[in-house]
């Protein structure tokens, strides 16, 4: 049996992933982190399954009074971060969806890991799909190096660009030629109208109510070009991808960036 931790299981996420571990026959719900909510059990939570953990509103205190094998972290950039470590410091298992990581954290985080021999998983996209959008354009960006990554989200999103379109660079990044794409002259006359640059490539971050997550990837060559995309219309479009990751946490001793890692 695998006991888990999760951090903001009120939000669009975290709901996901409660009713993923009430019905997963081999992991079972140790306790949860909310902003609000200390010492509620949640099952007096709207929305929640019939599960008895309780309730905390800070992590070292969770992490001090509960026995868990893993930690799954759906909560904001800054919060993610701090719950990374601490998960570590009391050798519980992070598995991070959480995104807004810097490739500076990862490495710090990935040394931290690696010191205390335990396994972390960061994957800022959990989707099947998603993770096939990347490496096929992996795979294009060897035949074409224009490339513009174009993300579009719900409007509630914190972060921009997102972990999916930054991990898409960066695996573009890894194969492409290097070039500055666009005219060696041109001019933005209203900032941002050329979207964020990475490596002479760049990222335009669309946020409108209505989306979920979905991403395209442009190619362009002469005379062609190639369009990749994914779209999630829902949340349990990640939910596969979390499971994976909790069964694959226990058998790493680094910190994995990157669900492809994982898969077959
Ligand atoms: N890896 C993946 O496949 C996916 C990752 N995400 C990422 O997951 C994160 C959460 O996304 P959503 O669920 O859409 O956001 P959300 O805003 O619906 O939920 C976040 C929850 O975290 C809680 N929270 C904030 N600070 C906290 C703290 N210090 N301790 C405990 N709980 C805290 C909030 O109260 C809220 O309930 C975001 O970073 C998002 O980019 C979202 C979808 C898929
Ligand atoms: O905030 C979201 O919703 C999502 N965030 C992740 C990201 O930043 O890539 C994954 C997915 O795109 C949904």
């Amino acid at each position: 049996m695998t006991s888990i931790i999760i951090a903001g299981p009120r939000g669009k996420m975290g709901k996901e992933a409660v009713h993923l571990v009430h019905e997963t026959e081999e992991f079972e719900l140790a306790a949860a982190v909310d902003s609000r909510n200390a010492g509620k059990k949640l099952r007096d939570l709207a929305g929640m399954p019939e599960e008895t953990a309780l309730i905390y509103d800070d992590m070292q205190t969770c992490l001090e009074e509960t026995e868990a094998d893993v930690l799954i972290d759906l909560t904001t950039p800054e919060a993610g971060k701090k719950h990374l470590e601490l998960a570590l410091d009391y050798y519980v298992r992070p598995v991070v969806g959480t995104t807004g990581f810097s490739n500076e954290d990862i490495q710090r985080l990935r040394q931290k890991s690696e010191e205390k021999e335990m396994g972390a998983v960061i994957a800022p996209n959990f989707a099947v799909g998603a993770i096939l959008m990347m490496k096929l354009s992996q795979m294009a960006a060897r035949y074409f190096s224009d490339v513009e990554i174009i993300e579009m989200h719900h409007d509630n999103k914190l972060d921009a660009p997102s972990g999916t379109a930054s991990k898409t660079a960066d695996m573009i990044n890894e194969v492409r030629t290097p070039k500055r794409q666009g005219h060696p002259d041109e001019k933005e006359e209203q900032t941002g109208a050329r979207g964020a640059e990475t490596d002479g490539m760049r990222i335009h971050s669309v946020r409108l109510p209505g989306l979920v997550a979905h991403q395209e990837v442009l190619f362009g060559g002469a005379g062609q070009s190639l369009k990749i995309r994914h779209d999630s219309y829902n949340r349990q479009s990640f939910m596969p991808g979390v499971k994976l990751a909790v069964e694959s946490v226990l058998q790493v001793k680094t910190l994995v960036y990157g669900l492809e890692n994982l898969m077959e």
